[in-house]
């Protein structure tokens, strides 16, 4: 499968401050990506240059396989973007606010409109004017808007900014739903760990300008993959444990560290993992899935080495 996006080696420079420095990444059809970073990692200045607002100073940034720099209009046209906040008129109704953009886009036909404003569940209120709009209604239409030329990418800066719960559900809903049944490949920025780990198959977390590291979130759901779970039978009596687990599951791998023992199993074994333990004698006083958490993994990778 050919990426949808491929951004080589790019850096940026704004008065002798290199603001992006070497980022390296693609996005692939149907999945939605996301763009995680501290305020000021450089997630809106790559952006900017994805959609070519901003000049790259150096690398490049292929959409479809066209460089953003050497072949504008052929990598835009598979663009979709919002990247400030989107342009409406208050006083048109979402219908017309839409015909208006799809006069701008060349042709765009009536049934495209009624799809799009259904997808983004705003068919009811297609009628009514924008500025009886909630912020959520106003930023699904621009959601609307930014796909009328059926883009083949849609970028999003910040999508849930200034949403509340109920509307950051609903962004993750319809996004989710785009890249599935569109197979449009998807990349929002943000700042917040938690609406990335629930919106994106894969992100990218970035710091000063750089790419940290990527988390690859298929790989870490599903069925039948190896959790590691932490068993606490007792500093005494870990090591018995050990040898009465191995008896019973002879290719579990087991870890033992601090008077602590850690089994890798799938999920579904942990039950009878757990009542064989306690059939066998011993007391359970705790036993949990030891996954660091996002936000775990988001600090360690964003901690600054010491430089002392
Ligand atoms: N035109 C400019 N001139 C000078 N510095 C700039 C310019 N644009 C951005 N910067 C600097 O580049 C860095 C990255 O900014 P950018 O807006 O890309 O970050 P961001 O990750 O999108 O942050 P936020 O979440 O706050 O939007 C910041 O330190 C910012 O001050």
């Amino acid at each position: 499968m050919s990426s949808i996006l491929e951004v080589n080696d790019v850096h940026k420079r704004i008065r002798g401050k290199e603001i992006v420095q070497g980022l390296q990444f693609s996005v692939e059809p149907g999945e939605v990506f996301g763009f995680l970073g501290p305020n000021g990692a450089g997630k809106t200045t790559t952006i900017r240059m994805m959609v070519g607002l901003s000049p790259i100073t150096s690398g490049d940034i292929l959409i479809d396989g066209h460089s953003i720099q050497k072949s504008y209009a052929k990598a835009i046209k598979q663009v979709g973007a919002i990247v400030e906040n989107p342009e409406m008129y208050n006083h048109l109704s979402a219908e017309k606010n839409l015909i208006h953009f799809a006069r701008m886009n060349g042709k765009v036909s009536h049934g495209r409109i009624d799809e799009l404003l259904d997808l983004v569940k705003l068919g009811h209120v297609k009628k009514k004017k924008v500025r009886t709009f909630s912020l959520g209604m106003k930023q699904r239409l621009g959601i609307a808007q930014a796909l009328l030329h059926r883009p083949k990418l849609l970028i999003l800066d910040e999508p849930t900014n200034g949403l509340d719960p109920e509307g950051i559900r609903m962004v993750r809903a319809y996004l989710r739903r785009l890249a599935e049944e569109e197979g449009l490949a998807v990349i929002v920025s943000s700042h917040l760990l938690s609406e990335m780990e629930l919106m994106c198959d894969r992100f990218a977390i970035i710091q000063d300008g750089q790419l940290i590291n990527i988390e690859d979130q298929r790989f870490s759901q599903g069925e039948g993959r190896l959790l590691p779970y932490r068993v606490d039978v007792g500093p005494e009596r870990t090591e018995a444990a050990v040898q009465i687990i191995k008896e019973a599951y002879p290719d579990l791998k087991i870890e033992e560290a601090d008077q602590r023992l850690t089994v890798y199993i799938e999920k579904e074994k942990v039950p009878a993992l757990l009542r064989y333990l306690m059939e066998t004698g011993f007391d359970l006083y705790e036993a949990k899935e030891d996954r660091q958490t996002l936000e775990d993994r988001f600090l360690q990778a964003t901690s600054k080495e010491d430089s002392s």
